[in-house]
């Protein structure tokens, strides 16, 4: 049992590694990454939301931000005073926890407890919508993540939960991935080629 237990979180680490190199080594990132910019943009148009939360992209995820910023942007103009609001994450690795608090472009950042830049003392903001970064994702909204729970523990913890929406390359997508119990599956899944999930 233990045995087994092991050899598991063996194979789905070896799979991260293995996710992560291949996505630091793809030949034509630049070109994916603007084809999933433009994704997001369509995907966003009618969504009701004036909070998003994103992420500071590390190990060569994909850059919500520029897409983000424009949503921003466009909508006030669209919309008038109503302030739209792009949240960024903040871990306490001690009690394992995740807020989002609010970023814009230029906002002064520092390291948090994993090296990952944060906005540095902004206001906490609740988003209604998150996109959540994937090292792997398959079909039925599953995704595979650095392995430190932040996602599945905060949405677990949340009520109402924020609408949850993958990204990832299409190097990412897991044909045979086999979700754990406490892997809460996310609402929808884009791609360079488009919506993944729902299909
Ligand atoms: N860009 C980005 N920011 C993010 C996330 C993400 O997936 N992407 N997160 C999504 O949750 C949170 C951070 N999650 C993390 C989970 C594990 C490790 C990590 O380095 N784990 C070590 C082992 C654990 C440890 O050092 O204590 C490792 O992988 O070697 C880092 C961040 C918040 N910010
Ligand atoms: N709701 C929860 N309550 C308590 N522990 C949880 C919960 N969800 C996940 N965990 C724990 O978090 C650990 C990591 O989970 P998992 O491997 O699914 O992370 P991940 O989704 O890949 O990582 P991340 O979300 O940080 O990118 C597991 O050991 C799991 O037991």
């Amino acid at each position: 049992m233990e045995n087994s237990m092991n050899d598991k979180a063996q194979d789905k680490k070896a799979l991260r590694e293995a996710l992560i190199a291949q996505r630091l080594e793809l030949p034509d990132r630049l070109e994916r990454a603007d084809l999933l910019q433009r994704v997001m943009r369509i995907w966003l148009v009618g969504r009701p939301d004036t909070v998003i939360g994103a992420y500071w992209p590390i190990k060569g995820e994909f850059d919500p931000l520029p897409a983000l910023h424009r949503w921003k942007e466009d909508g006030e103009l669209l919309d008038g005073p109503e302030l739209k609001r792009i949240g960024l994450p903040v871990v306490n690795k001690l009690h394992k926890t995740m807020t989002f608090h609010a970023w814009y472009p230029g906002c002064p950042m520092e390291e948090d407890a994993y090296g990952i830049l944060k906005p540095k003392a902004t206001e906490m903001v609740q988003p209604t919508l998150l996109f959540v970064p994937c090292v792997g994702y398959a079909a039925g909204g599953y995704r595979l993540g650095y392995g430190g729970g932040f996602y599945d523990r905060m949405l677990a913890s949340l009520n109402p939960k924020p609408f949850t929406v993958g990204l990832g390359f299409t190097q990412g997508y897991l044909d045979d991935f086999a979700p754990e119990s406490h892997d809460m599956p996310l609402d929808a899944i884009l791609n360079d080629n488009g919506v993944v999930w729902p299909i």
